[in-house]
């Protein structure tokens, strides 16, 4: 997406209001999902990911808000593919069976569809598993086969809630390369997972509710660059009053035989280093960003250790 390339955006959600009797679970929720962008939606458990995906999908309504696909209001089924939460739909059906009715739902050529379904098929594994009944298929075959459900009428908006659970670490690789493929090709890709070193690896943009309410909405390397601040983690024996006066240091952690320094938004590593006391006992030394899963952990625990780079969106 990046590159100056023109950004078309499929699905535009504006200010989506939700209530389940007199909790507010959703509170002014607005996002863009673009083409060609893998768009992550990350929250804690309960945070309203599955009912902002419901409401997109018309599986519910909205109290207030807007959600459009390329400006109609209409959802333009046939062009969307959905993996739900919920697994395992459907038990005494053939795989290719099933998958050939599902395309056939979306008015999608039925050759076109057997084609793209064998060779999916093969390309997770699954080869000869085509007559296999879906209630025989191990959990991890059977989200394949949902998966490929999913793409098989070359949908141009993917929505993929919670993708990897109960994928062993190859086929999440898999999984993952399949994905980055489909929005290389165009499609737009709405994610949500709590797998935080994926969603890193692979999401273009975020966006990061906590209790219904917007926290962080903006670019990786946005996201990065405002609140993964460095923190600067030291083996040997030191104590914490020796550290906790240096200065950009902003908390200091102590574990066993550790101490970890996190430091300011705008420190100068390379100057920082240099001031370090010389009866410090160093016997490692590394110097890291915070991950996307302690930015999130930090966020779910309301701990705000971050907060001094709240800024964007937020
Ligand atoms: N049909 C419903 N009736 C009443 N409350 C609901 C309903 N669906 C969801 N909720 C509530 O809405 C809140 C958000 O739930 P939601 O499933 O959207 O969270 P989530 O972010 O997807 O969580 P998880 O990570 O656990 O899947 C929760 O407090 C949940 O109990």
């Amino acid at each position: 997406m990046e590159g100056g390339t023109m950004v078309e955006t499929f699905l535009k959600v504006e200010g989506l209001r939700k209530s389940f009797k007199e909790i507010e679970v959703l509170k002014e929720i607005s996002f863009e999902v673009n083409k060609g962008e893998i768009m992550a939606i990350l929250g804690p458990n309960g945070a309203g990911k599955s009912t902002t995906i419901r409401n997109i999908m018309g599986i519910m309504y909205p109290d207030q808000g807007s959600i459009t696909f390329q400006g109609h209001t209409e959802i333009p089924r046939n062009k969307i593919g959905y993996l739900p939460e919920e697994r395992g739909l459907y038990k005494n059906v053939k795989v290719l069976d099933i998958l050939l009715y599902l395309a056939d739902l979306k008015d999608y050529p039925i050759k076109k569809a057997k084609e793209r379904a064998l060779s999916y098929l093969k390309k997770f594994g699954l080869e000869g598993k085509e007559k296999v009944s879906v209630e025989e298929l191990s959990k991890g075959m059977g989200q394949k086969v949902q998966f490929i459900a999913s793409i098989l009428h070359e949908p141009e908006f993917l929505i993929l809630d919670e993708p990897f659970s109960g994928l062993d670490p190859v086929s999440q690789e898999l999984f993952k390369y399949e994905i980055k493929n489909l929005a290389a090709n165009g499609t737009a890709i709405l994610l949500s997972s709590h797998q935080m070193n994926l969603v890193e690896e692979m999401c273009d943009r975020l966006f990061l509710i906590h209790r219904g309410q917007k926290v962080i909405y903006g670019t990786m390397g946005d996201v990065k660059k405002e609140y993964a601040n460095f923190k600067c983690t030291i083996k040997g024996k030191n104590r914490v009053e020796d550290v906790e006066g240096l200065a950009e240091v902003q908390r200091v952690e102590q574990s066993d035989d550790a101490i970890t320094l996190f430091l300011s938004k705008d420190v100068n590593i390379a100057s920082w280093v240099r001031s370090l006391p010389e009866t410090l006992e160093i016997n490692e030394l590394t110097i890291d960003r915070i991950s996307l899963h302690e930015i999130f952990i930090d966020i779910a625990t309301d701990k705000n250790i971050l907060k001094e780079g709240a800024e964007i969106n937020a």
